[in-house]
């Protein structure tokens, strides 16, 4: 079972990043060439089968243990007005998700998916990242273990969300914590802010990387810092699906930021990722960008709970139906040009 007592047992852990399986994609390549359509018709379609056969280690990927996982977390930066609902609203909607009322139930029900919701101290905010870092090492250090533990082996893929009122600001000061530029580079409306809202969130974002300075330029500081537990949850069990070798669903702008820190701490630490969708949360787009990562849909989305990446399985499942499914061009009697 792998712990982390210390940030620098995490650090280590992070340095264990396992490859995918060369072979079974390789296979998965020589199948999409061999199946009854033109060579690449089926587009990102078949970059998905092919990423989902390199991380499952096999030529026909399956689609049957299907975990969605949503963390959620409270954050000490909503007293700065930065969010167009009260704080309140997170614990409120953990009893949604328990009574099935969320979009996420629904869309979880509707893809054939199991969905985990694990409520990360949401009675106990974190502090105001713009003075004082959100979170101590403890603290920081029990959130990512839990988002690690919540990752079942053998799990056919994992697809993340969150549920934090003022999280938005959290993610784009940990997006301008890792990539660079300012507040106002990175903030979004969020839940819905007016333009004053938009600039107290700039702002914060501003005061937070003034209060923490130097201390960002390490990506697991700026996760402990101007994060939130939520956040270092995603963190975890992206690191613990690495570790596995599950593929990973990223949802939108929170999500992303927050599992950006492995791949500032090694280029290829989110190559089990497929980004689910883009966000209308304008960082998202710059964060993907930053992640060399293409969004699966595009639908103006900007809820969270992690909605677009629970959508998006239903693309995964399209792309492994055709995979798996399709006769090649010997099977058929089809002349393959
Ligand atoms: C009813 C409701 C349900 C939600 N489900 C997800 N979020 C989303 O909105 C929040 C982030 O936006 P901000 O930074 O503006 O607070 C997060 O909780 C996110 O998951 C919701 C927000 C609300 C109000
Ligand atoms: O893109 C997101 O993650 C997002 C956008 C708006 C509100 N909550 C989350």
């Amino acid at each position: 079972m792998t712990r982390f007592p210390s940030i620098t047992d995490l650090r280590t852990a992070c340095n264990n990043r396992p490859n995918g399986d060369e072979d079974a994609a390789q296979a998965a390549t020589a199948r999409q060439a061999v199946l009854t359509k033109p060579p690449g018709s089926l587009g990102r379609l078949e970059e998905a089968a092919i990423r989902l056969a390199r991380w499952q280690g096999r030529e026909k990927p399956a689609l049957e243990r299907v975990h969605v996982l949503i963390f959620a977390g409270s954050h000490g930066v909503t007293a700065r007005g930065v969010s167009a609902f009260p704080a309140e609203v997170t614990a409120q909607m953990v009893a949604n998700f328990s009574a099935g009322g969320a979009a996420i139930n629904q869309l979880a029900k509707q893809s054939g998916a199991i969905l985990i919701v694990t409520p990360l101290e949401i009675e106990r905010p974190t502090a105001d990242f713009t003075q004082a870092p959100a979170m101590d090492e403890a603290d920081f250090l029990t959130a990512v273990q839990t988002g690690f533990d919540a990752v079942p082996e053998g799990a056919d893929l994992i697809s993340l969300g969150e549920m934090g009122i003022g999280n938005t600001t959290a993610a784009a000061a940990l997006a301008a914590a890792l990539f660079g530029g300012r507040g106002a580079d990175w903030v979004g409306r969020g839940t819905g802010v007016d333009d004053a809202g938009l600039s107290r969130k700039a702002e914060a974002v501003d005061a937070a990387l003034a209060c923490h300075g130097e201390a960002l330029s390490d990506p697991l500081e700026a996760l402990r810092r101007v994060g939130g537990r939520e956040l270092a949850a995603m963190f975890g069990a992206a690191l613990s699906a690495r570790q596995k070798r599950i593929p990973l669903l990223l949802d939108g702008f929170v999500c992303g930021a927050a599992v950006a820190p492995l791949a500032r701490l090694g280029e290829d630490g989110l190559a089990h990722a497929i980004a689910g969708h883009v966000s209308a949360e304008p960082g998202h787009r710059k964060l993907l960008a930053e992640l060399g990562l293409k969004p699966l849909l595009d639908l103006d989305m900007r809820l969270g709970e992690g909605s677009g990446a629970c959508l998006a399985i239903n693309i995964l499942r399209g792309a492994l139906a055709c995979h798996n499914g399709m006769a090649t061009f010997a099977e058929a009697g089809v002349s393959d040009g």
